[in-house]
């Protein structure tokens, strides 16, 4: 059975990285707009109603305007990569790890969940389930990300400006992942976010560190990583590492594209202090990967199809 799929946004970064990963696939034949009609919006509504699947990748505003265009009568699935529907109770938050593969493979409506937040979310969210971290803590994320997280325009920046090392940013200490992060992780209190860029076009390394020992109750650092392995046991996309010595160069600058997640408890030696670190691919498991794994999870098809996770990140 062949699916009919359209990439609303295909010649951006996140769309051409879904359609690179779509490409080869047999299981699915592309419905493409050419350059001329590619933001015309008639030809974007008759592309949108003819799919069986939409995959938005569009800056929010287009993506409310893209789902406006859709005919509910003609049934198309969408997959939103935006920002736009990530708290909105009408879609199901494409986090399968977090939400459960059964209800990806009923879902009408996907919002993909936003790059740091995966990251977040993937470290907190199943220690909190779990009741080994406090729902009503303060916590704080510290974040680097490629340039490639801020889209063609971040890209054109960081090649035409060429000597920044660091750029930090959300220094209002606004971005639009707070609620998502303090949603999906069932927290009291928004977090502290502090994102930065450094001079690589793809990865992120998204970091929470904890006050272990002023929480209450006794939990150790190796409780929280056994909780993790035990939570991602059965999964083909995380992997959460051991407390053996790390390689501390945990990001490349021409880090390859990867679709999975890798998670790291270190705890410092009188247990009191702990570091929660997810290394992903802002355009793998942050967005176009797992983009890719929510669409096979609709369809019925092995979760990992068309997915890159061949090289340990
Ligand atoms: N980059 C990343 O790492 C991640 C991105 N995302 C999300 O994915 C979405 C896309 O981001 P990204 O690919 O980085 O952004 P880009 O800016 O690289 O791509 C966006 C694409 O959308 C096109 N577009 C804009 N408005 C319209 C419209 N009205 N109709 C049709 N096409 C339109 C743009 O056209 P044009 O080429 O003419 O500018 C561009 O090609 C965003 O919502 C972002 O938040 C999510 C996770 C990570
Ligand atoms: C480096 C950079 O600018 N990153 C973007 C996040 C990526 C993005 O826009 O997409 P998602 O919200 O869907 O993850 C930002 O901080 O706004």
């Amino acid at each position: 059975m062949t699916r009919s799929v359209f990439v609303d946004g295909a010649a951006g970064t996140t769309g051409l990285e879904i359609l690179e990963r779509l490409a080869p696939r047999d299981e699915f034949a592309l419905i493409t707009l050419d350059e001329a009609h590619r933001k015309d919006v008639s030809a974007r509504r008759d592309a949108l109603n003819e799919a069986d699947f939409a995959i938005l990748c569009l800056p929010d505003d287009a993506a409310r305007e893209a789902v406006e265009l859709l005919n509910p009568a003609a049934g198309t699935r969408v997959i939103d990569a935006s920002s736009a529907h990530r708290t909105d109770d009408d879609w199901l938050y494409g986090f399968p790890e977090l939400v459960g593969r059964e209800r990806m493979a009923e879902a009408r409506r996907v919002s993909n969940p936003g790059c740091y937040p995966t990251g977040f979310l993937g470290l907190v969210a199943p220690l909190v389930r779990a009741g080994l971290l406090p729902a009503d803590w303060p916590y704080t994320v510290n974040a680097v990300s490629g340039y490639s997280g801020g889209g063609k325009a971040l890209i054109e920046r960081f090649d035409a400006e060429g000597d920044i090392a660091f750029r930090a940013y959300a220094l209002g200490l606004e971005h639009k992942h707070r609620p998502e992060m303090q949603v999906h992780a069932g927290l009291k209190h928004g977090v502290i976010f502090a994102p930065a860029v450094v001079p690589a076009y793809r990865g992120m390394v998204v970091e929470v560190p904890l006050h272990l020992g002023a929480m209450d109750g006794n939990v150790t650092a190796n409780a929280l990583r056994t909780e993790l392995q035990k939570f991602y046991a059965a999964s083909p996309i995380v992997t959460v590492r051991d407390a053996g010595p790390l390689d501390e160069v945990l990001l490349h600058a021409a880090q390859p594209s990867h679709d999975g997640m890798t998670l790291h408890v270190r705890g410092s030696e009188d247990g009191y202090h702990v570091r929660l670190i997810a290394v992903l691919d802002n355009l793998g498991k942050g967005a176009s990967g797992a983009a890719i794994q929510s669409l096979n999870l609709m369809c019925g098809l092995p979760e990992t199809s068309g997915l890159r996770l061949g090289s340990a990140q």
